[in-house]
């Protein structure tokens, strides 16, 4: 991340988008560790989703493994060579063509080169994988007596934010501790994103007070639309999920949400409403690039 300054020229272009309104399906899964049953779960509530008239469905972060650094390496799959080699993706991939729908396929343990990583794939309504986001910030956190998490104990980190067009519109994609990060919101933002989609499992400890919280800010402070889905809760499990998917508007208010148990929500989108949000309130016009700007921290550090 250069600078800022660049980010107050950008325009929201919605030619690209047709239809500007449509539904948008949060799947919330329960995960067990049977992968071929997370995998056929995951198909049923797909179609489910699609049957309640959702044009992009949107799964949780990693729902075909439990989410554990042991378990990462055993369930991971090989995105790229597709097939056999990765039955959960050609399962998306198969839904989104017969559905005609967007597919954010959540994410899933990868195996790509010798390395691991948790990795979203974006399908088309074609059913071609249209983007595949790694995660890029690891989710490494030490809470004493709370939660301690170690992603990068297995799983290497993304290299690059990842915006998509879509027949939904741009969609700019994070997943779970991505969200803590406003510079790549806003470079999406910048990048002309309608729609932020971060699937993610944030914990009993950072849920109750910043799972919403980050959602709203973000599409608060870029004036987009931002989805979130969660696995369900499973306090048998290692690791227990908030839960709580939600789709938040531009003027940072939760349109829909739900609890922490197994459900479909369905949420409506209108990017009509983006443009008049930023008419009526044009930060992005009055942003004062000339007096601050995001500065390349690491390397002012190694100076
Ligand atoms: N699980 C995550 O990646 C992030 C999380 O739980 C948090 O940021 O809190």
């Amino acid at each position: 991340m250069k600078a800022l300054a660049s980010l107050s020229s950008s325009t929201l272009s919605l030619r690209c988008c047709s239809p500007f309104q449509f539904k948008i399906g949060l799947c919330q899964l329960s995960v067990t560790a049977d992968k071929e049953k997370n995998i056929a779960h995951a198909r049923q509530a797909i179609q489910d989703a699609a049957s309640k008239g959702a044009q992009l469905v949107l799964l949780p972060e990693i729902w075909n493994s439990p989410y554990s650094n042991d378990s990462f390496p055993v369930y991971a799959e090989d995105i790229d060579a597709g097939g056999d080699a990765s039955p959960s993706t050609a399962m998306l991939s198969d839904l989104a063509r017969l559905l005609k729908i967007t597919i954010i396929g959540g994410s899933i343990p990868e195996r790509s080169g010798g390395n691991l990583y948790n990795t979203c794939c974006v399908f088309g309504t074609d059913g071609k994988l249209k983007a595949k986001h790694r995660k890029i910030h690891l989710f490494d956190m030490d809470i004493p007596g709370k939660i301690t998490f170690m992603e990068s104990k297995t799983l290497t980190a993304g290299e690059t934010p990842t915006i998509v067009d879509t027949e939904v519109g741009r969609i700019g994609i994070g997943i779970c501790y991505d969200i803590r990060f406003p510079e790549l919101a806003m470079t999406y933002a910048a990048r002309g994103a309608h729609l932020l989609c971060y699937p993610g499992a944030f914990n009993m400890t950072t849920g109750p007070l910043h799972w919403e919280l980050l959602q709203r800010a973000r599409a608060t402070d870029n004036q987009l639309y931002v989805a979130t889905c969660s696995p369900a809760r499973d306090t048998g499990s290692g690791y227990v999920a908030w839960g709580h998917s939600t789709l938040v508007g531009p003027w940072g208010e939760v349109l829909a949400t739900t609890e922490h148990e197994e459900a479909i929500i369905i949420g409506e989108i209108d990017y009509s409403i983006l443009e008049q949000r930023r008419t009526h309130l044009p930060v992005t016009k009055q942003r004062r690039g000339d007096l601050y700007q995001l500065v390349d921290f690491q390397r002012l550090n190694s100076h």
